[in-house]
């Protein structure tokens, strides 16, 4: 078998890491064969529920988990981590925007940031859930210095799940059969939700989605709208927010990080910019990219026509909004 690999999940007592953590801990993230050793970081006041939690692991019996460490103090949280989940943050209620969280959360994100810069593996996989996660993660980042710019993402993917599951929906296909559907920009409502680029299986055949819904004016509108207000919808029918999609997008996100994307497919996450498409350098932008040895490449050269490049811009300035809050929140 071979070694452990230490993975840190942020939020450990919280409803996300409630299933993210029956995921890791099954193999469906690193592999069937690699075990664990699970960190897991909340605040102090969770320290009894995550005790709860760590019953739980124990009482699933689960081969892959040689270890389980719960803690609220980040040099045990993150030393040595080889993949880190960062989750730990306030969800927003019914009525609020994520970026009314950046006051409480990014501060949050700034701590972890120093706190992996000095303890974690320098080659750590950071991927963040907490919302603003896209601005959230470019603090996370500018704070660990020692640590590559690249080896950060925010979670854009349970926004790629449910327009890939809207556009399998509506054509009346299994989710499989469709691919790279993408989502631009931020996790937010001015998210740019892409199925212009996407195509569909049909009969052994590939076909584009625009071409398979006959140009259907709802993939330049309800689609886009739908998938934008998809959270606060959820909030709204479950008065909490996602969780178990986010679990499972979450560990879709850091699966293919570990072992790559297949042939011929994309996905979509946030990664730092540089410069393509015409999206301002140094925003965490939600793009479409391929990965393979752990590493991504922004996917280059799809076409962008007035409609996608006016959604590009929108949600590129709320980013750059954001980050300019980050940087003055930070300084206090
Ligand atoms: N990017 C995405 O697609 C999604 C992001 N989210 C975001 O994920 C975050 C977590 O959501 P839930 O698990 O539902 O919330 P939750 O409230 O159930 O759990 C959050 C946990 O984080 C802990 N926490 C708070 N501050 C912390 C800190 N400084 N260090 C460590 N832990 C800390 C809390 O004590 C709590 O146990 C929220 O910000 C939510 O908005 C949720 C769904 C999707
Ligand atoms: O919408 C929210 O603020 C919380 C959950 C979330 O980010 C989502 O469901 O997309």
């Amino acid at each position: 078998m071979a070694e452990p690999i230490r993975v840190v999940v942020t939020g450990a007592a919280g409803q996300i890491a409630y299933s993210l953590i029956y995921m890791l801990s099954r193999g469906e993230v690193f592999g069937y064969d690699q075990p664990i050793i699970l960190h897991l970081l909340d605040i102090p006041p969770m320290m009894g529920v995550l005790e709860g939690v760590v019953m739980e692991i124990t009482d699933c019996a689960l081969p892959l988990v040689v270890g389980v460490v719960p803690t609220a103090d980040l040099s045990v949280a993150f030393k040595d981590v080889q993949a880190a989940f960062m989750v730990g943050s306030m969800p927003r209620k019914q009525g609020m925007e994520r970026k009314d969280l950046l006051s409480a959360n990014v501060k949050i994100f700034k701590a972890q940031g120093e706190a992996l810069d000095k303890y974690a593996r320098k080659d750590v996989k950071v991927m963040v859930v907490g919302n603003p996660a896209n601005t959230n993660a470019l603090m996370c980042s500018k704070y660990a210095p020692s640590i590559p710019k690249e080896n950060f993402s925010a979670m854009t993917r349970l926004d790629q799940n449910r327009a890939q599951a809207a556009v399998a929906n509506r054509l009346g296909v299994r989710i499989n059969q469709v691919k790279n559907v993408i989502i631009w920009g931020n996790h937010s409502s001015t998210q740019f939700p892409d199925a212009l680029n996407a195509t569909v299986e049909v009969g052994g055949a590939s076909k584009s989605v625009p071409q398979a819904l006959n140009n259907d004016p709802w993939l330049k509108e309800e689609f886009v709208t739908t998938v934008q207000n998809r959270g606060a919808a959820v909030i709204a029918a479950r008065k909490m927010s996602s969780a178990m999609s986010a679990a499972k997008a979450a560990a879709d996100h850091m699966k293919d990080i570990w072992n790559g994307t297949a042939p011929g497919t994309y996905t979509s996450m946030a990664v730092l910019s540089d410069g393509s498409y015409g999206v301002p350098a140094d925003l965490m932008f939600s793009f479409p990219v391929t990965i393979a040895n752990r590493e991504w490449k922004i996917v280059q050269g799809l076409p962008i026509d007035d409609f996608s490049r006016a959604k590009l811009d929108i949600t590129a300035k709320e980013l750059l909004e954001e980050k300019e809050d980050a940087v003055a929140l930070c300084q206090d």
